[in-house]
């Protein structure tokens, strides 16, 4: 099976969370299970992602759900139209994030996201994801994806003054 990320065209694939093409980034890997309606991406922290010793600071856990929710909207919409990531490599920015810290998650152990569509409407997909420590529930977040078309990140899309 090969990860929902590894299906962005290259001018879309330098995220820090998610680009392949970003040498310093994380390059988490996300795969859809269209049995369940579900993706999943595991994530094992360095010893350099610490809050306070022996857990997970909590902004690299957020960057997880960000990146994994933004591949779930692909493969949720794909699937939606009845399209293969192939044909049509669609690709969504985080328009909302929300993350609730359930509990400290541990550094050490791999992390497992599972990730599944709430809302497909038009352009925007919600995504509900929840993050497992060795099957303990810790992170539970929800993002809206916008899809963003072709030419999309030219200068005159860029916000204002930046
Ligand atoms: C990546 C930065 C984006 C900045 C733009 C510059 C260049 C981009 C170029 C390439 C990007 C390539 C790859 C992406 C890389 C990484 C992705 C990883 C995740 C991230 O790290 S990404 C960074 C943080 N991200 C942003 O920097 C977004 C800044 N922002 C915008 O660029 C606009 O804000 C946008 C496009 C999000 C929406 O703008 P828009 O005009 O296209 O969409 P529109 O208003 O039509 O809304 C359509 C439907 O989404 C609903 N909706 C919209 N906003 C909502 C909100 N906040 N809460 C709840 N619902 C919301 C509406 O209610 C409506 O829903 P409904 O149809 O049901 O009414």
């Amino acid at each position: 099976m090969k990860a929902i990320q590894l299906y962005y065209p290259p001018e879309w694939a330098h995220c820090y969370g998610c680009g392949y093409l970003n040498a310093q980034g994380l390059r988490i890997e996300t795969y859809w299970h269209p049995e369940r309606g579900e993706s999943e991406t595991r994530f094992t922290p360095k010893p350099h992602h610490t809050a306070i010793p022996g857990f997970v600071y909590g902004g690299l856990l957020a960057s997880l759900v960000d990146c994994h929710s933004t591949a779930t909207a692909a493969a949720a919409k794909a699937a939606a139209e009845g399209v293969s990531l192939e044909e049509a490599p669609l690709r969504f920015v985080t328009a909302s994030l929300k993350v609730d810290f359930l509990k400290p998650t541990p550094l050490g152990p791999e992390l497992r996201l599972v990730g599944r569509p709430k809302e497909v409407k038009g352009r925007k997909v919600v995504v509900e994801t929840e993050l497992y420590a060795e099957e303990t529930l810790t992170v539970r977040g929800e993002a809206v994806l916008v899809q963003i078309g072709e030419g999309f990140g030219r200068s005159e899309d860029a916000p204002a003054g930046g």
